[in-house]
């Protein structure tokens, strides 16, 4: 089966005729953003967001650009189920700040995960941060996600102590293809009854189907502004046969809602997906913010505010930093077939 083609860019002055570079500050500082700038598109399908994070070059930011096109330009399609049970979300903070960061997303939390292996931190704080889910959430399903901070041996000593808090999976405990493939092998031999789900392998590489040929993950995390749009990551998992998570990109509800497109289109849906992230937001662009209710979203269109849009709206020197980013995107991305 081939992987879906990717649509044509619009020009760059279509691209740009309704769009709006927005700051949106964080509640609680996650992956060290504080404040999450990204760019909203309204094309003749709807609205689609353009977040690559500050520090992405232009080649991987071209993803980013066809799904924000894909969702503005050519909507999504039809969904086979309208409520989405979703993950809480808890960065590395300290244990004692759990509590708080839990209570973001209200009550109905059936899943939680916990982010690990943050530089400066180590795996007694992970097992502090770890405990205190657990003991807040005796029956939640648990899963870590290290975002391949570990090394092998690292990785195995660290889910056989942190599976003693009954974890489900565990997200790219090490970097590499071969490193999940080694850290799945370990744990079984070791009897740990922890999964291992790729996120950066399936959305930084140039192949995202090598993690599943390569048999080094139980399942998958899917994305769609890396993956390319909703289209494209359902292409992702149909070919890599593995059961799929769909998470977010820290993104407004307009790059939720692409979230939520594409858990609501796949034809399985075991996990609770990590699209409850606008919870984490203090501000957002939508006057009902697509925030977790009863630990599931229901779908809806994401329709930003002109008043929200306005008053969030970057700096002048800011709108011409991602107008310039956009240009160089959309000149590098014309014609040019992703791998
Ligand atoms: O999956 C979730 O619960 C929330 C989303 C999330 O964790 C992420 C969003 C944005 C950037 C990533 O570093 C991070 C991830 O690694 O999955
Ligand atoms: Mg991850």
């Amino acid at each position: 089966m081939a992987m879906t083609e990717p649509a044509s860019l619009p020009p760059l002055d279509e691209l740009l005729d309704d769009a709006h570079v927005v700051a949106l500050p964080m509640r609680v500082r996650f992956r060290g953003v504080e404040v999450r700038e990204t760019m909203l598109l309204r094309g003749p399908a709807g609205w689609g967001e353009f977040g690559p994070f500050p520090e992405y070059g232009d080649a991987e930011a071209a993803a980013w650009l066809r799904a924000a096109v894909d969702a503005a330009w050519h909507g999504f399609p039809a969904p086979r189920r309208t409520r989405i049970p979703v993950n809480a979300t808890v960065p590395a903070v300290p244990a004692a700040r759990v509590p708080e960061v839990l209570g973001r997303f209200g009550t109905g939390v059936r899943a939680v995960k916990v982010k690990v292996a943050e530089r400066g931190q180590d795996l007694s704080d992970d097992a502090a941060r770890v405990a205190a889910v657990r003991a807040l959430l005796p029956d939640a399903e648990l899963r870590v996600d290290a975002n391949g901070g570990w090394d092998v041996p690292t990785a195995l000593a660290a889910l056989e102590r942190l599976g003693e808090h009954r974890l489900a999976y565990a997200e790219q405990p090490v970097p590499t293809v071969a490193g999940l493939a080694a850290v799945r092998e370990g744990l079984a031999d070791r009897g740990v009854p922890v999964l291992v789900a790729a996120d950066e392998s399936v959305r930084k590489e140039s192949d995202p189907l090598a993690v599943a040929r390569a048999g080094a993950a139980d399942l998958l995390v899917v994305k769609a502004a890396p993956l390319g749009g909703v289209r494209r990551a359902l292409d992702v998992v149909a070919q890599a046969g593995l059961p799929a998570v769909v998470s977010s990109a820290l993104d407004s509800s307009v790059g939720i809602r692409a979230g939520l497109a594409l858990a609501a289109a796949l034809p399985e849906l075991p996990y609770a997906c990590g699209l409850g992230t606008v919870s984490l937001m203090r501000e957002d662009v939508l006057r009902e913010p697509l925030r977790p209710v009863d630990g599931a979203l229901e779908l809806r269109e994401a329709v930003p505010d002109p008043g929200l849009l306005a008053a969030r709206a970057v700096p002048a020197d800011r709108r011409r930093w991602w107008l310039e980013r956009v240009r160089r995107v959309h000149a590098g991305a014309a014609g040019a077939v992703p791998a």
